[in-house]
């Protein structure tokens, strides 16, 4: 066990980016950062988004990770006196849960002394999550290609075009990834699979060659996308801007309901929000994040 204060700093992560649905991911530059020290009882002081549930004493995934990990491991609960600040929206498919649930495991690790090292605490979460890529790629950075079983994570990221820009276009109400999850189907045609796996295949090769002129046709999706567009409204309306003046790619990010464009550079940032906003349903009002993409962690 371990009474020394600890520190983290975690990246929002876009998932599935199209195709790689609970494979691939981007790591974003927005961030979740905690800092924690041992005290006689638990306390948050949270600033950032979402103060009020991040700053929640019951009910909060950050401790509930937390204790859940320890009390598994068989170690006492020590209370902390934590410190959040956290610039991921919430239940919008930037990964909020994946990175809080990472700094779960790893207070729980730290404090309990488990002597886990990275590849454990990343299977620990993404055993939570039920999937692997937001954990991944906010554990390891840049674009996660990433797969689980009973084995444990295996992942692999290499650092994505940094000059490459993302825009997440988010809705008013945020949309629970279970619920998203519950919208699709248990089976696919032959011909559905057969497009995302050249899907996936082109769109890791696209991120690895800088190829942005590739993703209008690397980010092509029948497998989670067609179904979650009932749930995720901006999908339908900002897809068609897909390899158009400035947009090279668009995929619902994550579970959504936040929809993701990818643009080959900073000074397409401008344009793309005009066209982004042409294009919305009438009287819909979106909050528009521009985020640089974050880099591998080292
Ligand atoms: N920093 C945080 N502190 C406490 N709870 C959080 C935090 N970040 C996320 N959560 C929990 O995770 C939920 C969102 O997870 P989820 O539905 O998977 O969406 P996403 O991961 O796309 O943001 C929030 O409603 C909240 O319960
Ligand atoms: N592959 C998962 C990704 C969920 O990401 P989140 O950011 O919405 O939690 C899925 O598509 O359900």
């Amino acid at each position: 066990m371990s009474s020394e204060a600890f520190r983290i700093k975690l990246p929002a992560t876009s998932a599935n980016l199209g195709p790689g649905f609970d494979t691939l991911a981007l790591a974003l530059r927005l961030y979740l950062e905690v800092e924690a020290e041992a005290a006689a009882s638990f306390s948050i002081e949270a600033s950032g988004r979402n103060q009020d549930i991040c700053g929640a004493l019951e009910g909060n995934l950050l401790l509930e990770t937390y204790s859940k990990t320890l009390t598994a491991a068989g170690r006492p609960v020590t209370p902390l006196r934590l410190r959040v600040h956290n610039e991921i929206p919430l239940g919008m498919g930037c990964g909020s849960s994946a990175a809080v649930r990472l700094a779960g495991v790893s207070l729980a690790a730290h404090f309990g002394g488990l002597g886990w090292d990275g590849a454990r605490i990343l299977t620990e979460a993404s055993r939570l999550e039920g999937h692997p890529d937001n954990a991944a790629a906010c554990w390891l950075g840049g674009f996660t290609a990433s797969g689980m079983d009973e084995s444990g994570v295996q992942a692999v990221s290499f650092a994505a075009p940094a000059e490459w820009r993302a825009l997440v276009v988010m809705p008013q109400k945020p949309l629970a990834t279970t619920a998203s999850r519950a919208v699709l189907p248990e089976r696919y045609s032959r011909a559905d699979v057969v497009v995302n796996l050249q899907s996936v295949a082109l769109l890791t090769a696209a991120f690895a060659a800088r190829r942005a002129d590739l993703l209008v046709h690397a980010m092509r999706d029948r497998i989670h996308q067609p179904y979650r567009a009932e749930v995720c409204p901006l999908l339908p309306a900002l897809l068609p801007l897909a390899g158009q003046g400035g947009i090279p790619g668009v995929a619902l990010s994550g579970a959504g309901p936040a929809v993701l464009a990818l643009l080959a550079s900073e000074e397409d940032i401008a344009g793309a929000c005009e066209r982004i906003r042409e294009a919305l349903p009438r009287g819909e009002t979106v909050e528009i994040l521009a985020c640089e993409l974050a880099p591998r962690r080292e």
